[in-house]
């Protein structure tokens, strides 16, 4: 095995260093372990071939170490299971191994690991730091107080339940989006709470608000000040969920649903972070953009809310028949029987383009650069749908 340096531990740990592509990848989960960083590389399971195997010995430490060994074993379970459900989107690697580690595990430890493979990866590693530097800042108890005083949250799923009914077209989410990674700045002249009443006054039923500052040069400044300025649709925090802590501080933000991507969450946090929603009164917008991750959410309890993205957000790839094929069959007979609304997102310019995600079967759609682009956002709405939706 080329490139590969392996560390055989007492009592038989053996771990790997390989220069090769990973196969099985570990991710660290949003359940909050408290794991150090320092320079060490990537790990992930594998099984290690004998004849490559150098034995050193590590004696055991302190209950501290102990302790670290045993929250990295969990991580090493959780990350596991991630890249089991087909998560390709790999959490930062945890850079401080246990020094004196003695578990059950064989591992291979990868330099190369510490390389995002794709934009969805990089913004994933950036958000980790960010979010870990953020709770530093603003731990959970802090946050907890805040959302006792908090006003209530609006109903999401009903106000897009009710433009359907109004306009017999699917609910609108317009998207307050100053820029994007695929398509760089999406209009210079950008004032969010100018273009969420725009969008209001053209007859949204809610409002996505972008709060990624680095990628998307949204903040969560922006959406407070959207909803402070007495806007009245729900409003979506369009963020990358990898930690629950988000959510607590998506709600005192302001926001009435908050967005979970399945390509990053494995279903044991889409779970867990769908329960905290529902307890803060926040809905869940689930998003997936393939079969598997379809199936994955619908085998969740609990789901109302759930977005097929025909933007592959590893290629950028747009591709609006996506929506159709993932509700074509079996999928489609069991979204209407739990009787999930289904959001189509991403890519879509024309009134053609919304009949066709409607006759695919979404009751709803999330819009950005077509309508943000236009000098009045809220007549671009008009544009989108082929006539005026406004109230
Ligand atoms: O839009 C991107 O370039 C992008 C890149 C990486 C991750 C997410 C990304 N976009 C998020 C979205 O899915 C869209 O903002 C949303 O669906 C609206 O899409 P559009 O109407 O095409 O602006």
């Amino acid at each position: 095995m080329e490139g590969v340096i392996s560390l055989k531990l007492t009592p038989g740990i053996s771990f790997q260093c390989s220069d090769q592509l990973p196969k099985f990848l570990i991710r660290r989960s949003s359940m909050d372990l408290p794991l150090r960083r320092s320079n060490f590389p990537a790990i992930r399971a594998q099984q290690v071939s004998n004849n490559t195997t150098t034995t050193i010995s590590m004696k055991g430490g302190g209950e501290e170490d102990a302790l670290k060994a045993k929250e990295w074993e969990v991580g090493m379970y959780q990350n596991e299971l991630a890249a089991s459900q087909g998560i390709r989107i790999r959490r930062r690697p945890p850079t401080d191994p246990p020094l004196h580690y003695d578990g059950c595990f064989e591992f291979c430890l990868q330099d190369e690991g510490n390389t995002p493979r794709n934009i969805l990866e990089e913004i994933i590693w950036q958000k980790d730091f960010e979010v870990s530097q953020m709770k530093e800042m603003k731990p959970l108890a802090s946050l907890k107080e805040f959302i006792e005083n908090a006003p209530p949250t609006r109903d999401f799923v009903g106000a897009l339940k009710a433009a359907h009914s109004r306009t017999g077209l699917p609910g609108l989410i317009a998207e307050v989006k100053k820029a994007s990674p695929s398509r760089g700045i999406l209009r210079e002249n950008f004032d969010p709470v100018e273009i969420a009443q725009a969008y209001e006054k053209g007859g949204a039923a809610c409002l996505s608000v972008l709060t990624d500052e680095k990628y998307f040069k949204g903040s969560f400044e922006n959406l407070e000040a959207i909803r402070n300025a007495g806007v009245k649709c729900p409003l979506l925090c369009k963020e990358f969920v990898i930690d629950a802590w988000q959510i607590y501080y998506a709600r005192i933000k302001g926001a009435d649903a908050i967005l979970l991507i399945a390509a990053v969450l494995p279903d044991l946090d889409i779970r867990y972070m769908v329960k905290i929603c529902k307890m803060l009164g926040l809905a869940a917008l689930v998003e997936v953009h393939d079969e598997r991750e379809m199936d994955r959410v619908l085998g969740i309890e609990g789901i109302e809310l759930i977005g097929i993205n025909n933007r592959n957000l590893e290629t950028f790839e747009v591709d609006i028949s996506n929506t159709k094929k993932l509700l074509e069959g079996e999928r489609g007979q069991l979204i209407r029987q739990k009787d999930i609304i289904v959001v189509g997102e991403s890519g879509l310019f024309t009134p053609d383009h919304v009949a066709y995600v409607q006759e695919a079967g979404v009751k709803a759609v999330l819009v950005g650069e077509s309508i943000v682009k236009q000098s009045d956002p809220g007549k671009g709405i008009g544009g989108l749908f082929g006539k005026d939706i406004s109230v």
